[in-house]
């Protein structure tokens, strides 16, 4: 598939919901139930991160079980993790930030990447290379909604999700501006509610989130 096409399903995925949520999940049993609620709460795009073992067995109970979910994977950083996902079912990618390997690795498969930048130049090289559609990470450490909204002006052709430091309260300054799609954020799916399996507080943030704009 062509840069092109894989970056109009990122795009068409990102327009899905304001919110993105970023899950760190400890124990793959909880994937099937948290991913229902959150698309019972109206968040079908589910970022399903690659920092515990048990991600990609998360990854393929929600692509094969949960009806109306789109799960992704992030913390991808290299062409290995990249494969793994695509084989679990990942219908999307993200990664923190680039390497040029990574960006090969993306170019020969068919998985779409949603790339992570946090400097002008990064998003520069970035749209060398086809990318049109990046997350801005680590979104509020390296300047928040001021720093992606000063590049609409000489960079409008790339819109962003930010990502990194995102709460309910903050995501409205971000999701104003003519260059945010969407933003990214694990409050959707604190540990704490995995972990009780807090499935109805679960489908309670998501709906608000869901509202969000
Ligand atoms: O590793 C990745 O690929 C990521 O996606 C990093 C996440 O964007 C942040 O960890 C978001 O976490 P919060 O700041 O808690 O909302």
């Amino acid at each position: 598939m062509s840069i092109e096409n894989k970056q109009k399903q990122v795009e068409s995925t990102l327009r899905l919901a304001p919110v993105v949520p970023v899950v760190i999940i400890d124990d793959a049993r909880q994937a099937v139930p948290m991913a229902r609620a959150l698309v019972a709460g109206g968040i079908p795009a589910i970022e399903v991160t690659l920092r515990t073992p048990a991600a990609l067995d998360a990854i393929k109970a929600i692509a094969d079980e949960v009806e109306g979910a789109v799960v992704g994977v992030g913390t991808v950083l290299s062409a290995k993790d990249l494969r793994a996902a695509h084989k679990a079912g990942a219908k999307f990618a993200v990664s923190p930030g680039v390497s040029p390997g990574l960006l090969d690795a993306a170019d020969d498969s068919e998985l779409p990447l949603l790339p992570g930048a946090a400097t002008a130049s990064e998003v520069m090289t970035l749209l060398e290379r086809g990318y049109r559609f990046l997350k801005f990470f680590p979104a509020v450490p390296a300047g928040g909604h001021k720093l992606v909204g000063a590049w609409a002006s000489p960079l409008p052709q790339v819109t962003f999700c930010p990502t990194g430091g995102i709460s309910l309260s903050s995501a409205p300054d971000f999701l104003s501006l003519p260059n945010v799609v969407c933003v990214g954020g694990s409050w959707l799916t604190p540990a704490d509610k995995l972990r009780s399996g807090d499935w109805a507080g679960i489908e309670a943030l998501a709906r608000e989130a869901a509202a969000l704009r």
